[in-house]
C-alpha cells in the first residue's frame, strides 16, 4: 500500500528539503502544505484535510521560529508551537495517523557541560523554547501511536532564512563582523535531517511517542561557524569573536546546546555527516542556485 504523507510548513527550510528529496521516493505519496493551504492552528481544518486526503503520516515542519520576535509575540508563538501541535497530536491519535514532529535544543537552558540526552531536564530560557517545550509536552501526553519528536539545532539550508545566508550576505557587505564565541552547539544541514527522517522514521515500530536528537556531528561556537562560512563562501570579511554580553538580544540563548545523538544512531545504525562537510555542500548549492538565478535574469533582460 502506498502511504500518503502530509508535510506541513513545507515552504520553510526543512519542508523544502523534504520536498526536494521526496521526488526520488516513489513508494509514498506526498502532499505539501504551508499556512495558505493548511493553517495548523485550526484543528477543524487539520481534521478535514487528513480525512479528505487519506493521510497516514504527518511530518510537521511548521513552526514559529523567529526567536527574538517571539519575546513580543508570545501568543502567536504559543498558538503555532504549542496549541497547533496539540491539535495535530489529537487528530493523529483519533485518526490513527503517525505524527513526526520537530523540536529544538532551545528547550534546554544550556547550563550543562555534556551533550543533552532526550531525558535531561528541560528549562527553556526564551519564549520560543518555552512554546516548543509546551508543544512537546502536549504531544507526549496525548501520545499518538508511533509518534516521534526529533530535536535538532542550528538548522540551515539553501532554502529559507538562516545564519549561513545571513553571514554570506553580511560577509559581502561588511569588512568586519562581531560574532558570539561563547555559545556552543552543533549546526544541522536541513537536507541531512530531511534525509534521516525519510530514510528511517516513516515505518515506526514504537507504540509510545518517543524523542530523538539529530544534528550534524561535531561542535562549534557561532564564531567558529561564521569563520567557516566566510572561508567556504570566499568572503574577505574579518570575523571577530565576542562574548554574549557584547551582543544583547531580546531573547536569551543557551551557552551550551549540544545534543546527544546516540539513541538515533544506535536505533537506526546511521552515520551522520560532520558539520563542516555538510556546510560545504550547502554553500556550493547556494552558489549554484544564485548563479542560475543570475543567468536566468540575464537571459530575461536579453529578450
Ligand atoms: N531553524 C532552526 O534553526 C531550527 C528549527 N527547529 C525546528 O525545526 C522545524 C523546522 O524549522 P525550519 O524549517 O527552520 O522553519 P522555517 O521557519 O524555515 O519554516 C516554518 C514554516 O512553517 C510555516 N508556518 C508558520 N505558521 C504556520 C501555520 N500556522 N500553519 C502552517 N504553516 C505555518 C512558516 O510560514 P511563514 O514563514 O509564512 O511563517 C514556514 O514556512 C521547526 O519545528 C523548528 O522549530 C529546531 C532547531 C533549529
Ligand atoms: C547575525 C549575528 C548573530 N550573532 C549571534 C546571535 C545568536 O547568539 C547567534 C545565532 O543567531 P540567530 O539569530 O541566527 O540564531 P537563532 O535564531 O537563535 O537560532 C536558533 O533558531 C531557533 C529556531 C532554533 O531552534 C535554534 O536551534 C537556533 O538555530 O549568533 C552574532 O553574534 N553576530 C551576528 O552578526
Amino acid at each position: 500500500m502506498i502511504k500518503n504523507i502530509l508535510v506541513t510548513g513545507a515552504n520553510g527550510q526543512l519542508g523544502s528539503e523534504i520536498k526536494q528529496l521526496s521526488e526520488s521516493l516513489s513508494n509514498y505519496h506526498f502532499t505539501f502544505t504551508d499556512v495558505d493551504e493548511l493553517d495548523i492552528t485550526n484543528k477543524q481544518d487539520i481534521e478535514s484535510f487528513i480525512i479528505a486526503n487519506k493521510i497516514h503520516i504527518i511530518i510537521n515542519c511548521a513552526a514559529y521560529t523567529a526567536v527574538d520576535k517571539a519575546e513580543s509575540e508570545k501568543q502567536l508563538a504559543d498558538e503555532i508551537n504549542h496549541f497547533a501541535v496539540k491539535y495535530l497530536a489529537e487528530v493523529a491519535k483519533a485518526k490513527h495517523v503517525q505524527l513526526i514532529h520537530i523540536s529544538t535544543d532551545y528547550v534546554f537552558d544550556g547550563k550543562g557541560f555534556k551533550p543533552y540526552t532526550d531525558e535531561d531536564d528541560k528549562n527553556p530560557l526564551n519564549v520560543y523554547g518555552k512554546t516548543k517545550l509546551e508543544g512537546e509536552k502536549a504531544l507526549l501526553e496525548i501520545n499518538p501511536e508511533g509518534a516521534v519528536i526529533v530535536r535538532t539545532s542550528w538548522v540551515y539550508s539553501s532554502f529559507g532564512n538562516n545564519f549561513v545566508k545571513t553571514m554570506l550576505r553580511l560577509g559581502e557587505d561588511k569588512m568586519e563582523l562581531n560574532v558570539i564565541c561563547d555559545q556552543v552547539g552543533a549546526p544541522t544541514y536541513a537536507r541531512d535531517l530531511a534525509s534521516c527522517i525519510l530514510q528511517n522514521l516513516l515505518d515506526p515500530t514504537n507504540k509510545e511517542a518517543m524523542v530523538y536528537h539529530f544534528t550534524n556531528e561535531g561542535v562549534c561556537s557561532w564564531y567558529d561557524f561564521a569563520l567557516e562560512i566566510m572561508s567556504l563562501g570566499e568572503k574577505e570579511c574579518k570575523v571577530k569573536p565576542i562574548p554574549t554580553s557584547a551582543y544583547p538580544t531580546p531573547a536569551q540563548r543557551p551557552f551550551y546546546s549540544l545534543l546527544d545523538k546516540s539513541k538515533i544512531k544506535e536505533d537506526y545504525n546511521i552515520d551522520i555527516p560532520y558539520w563542516k562537510s555538510s556546510l560545504k555542500k550547502c554553500i556550493e548549492k547556494i552558489q549554484i542556485d544564485s548563479s542560475e538565478s543570475l543567468n536566468f535574469k540575464d537571459a530575461k533582460q536579453e529578450k
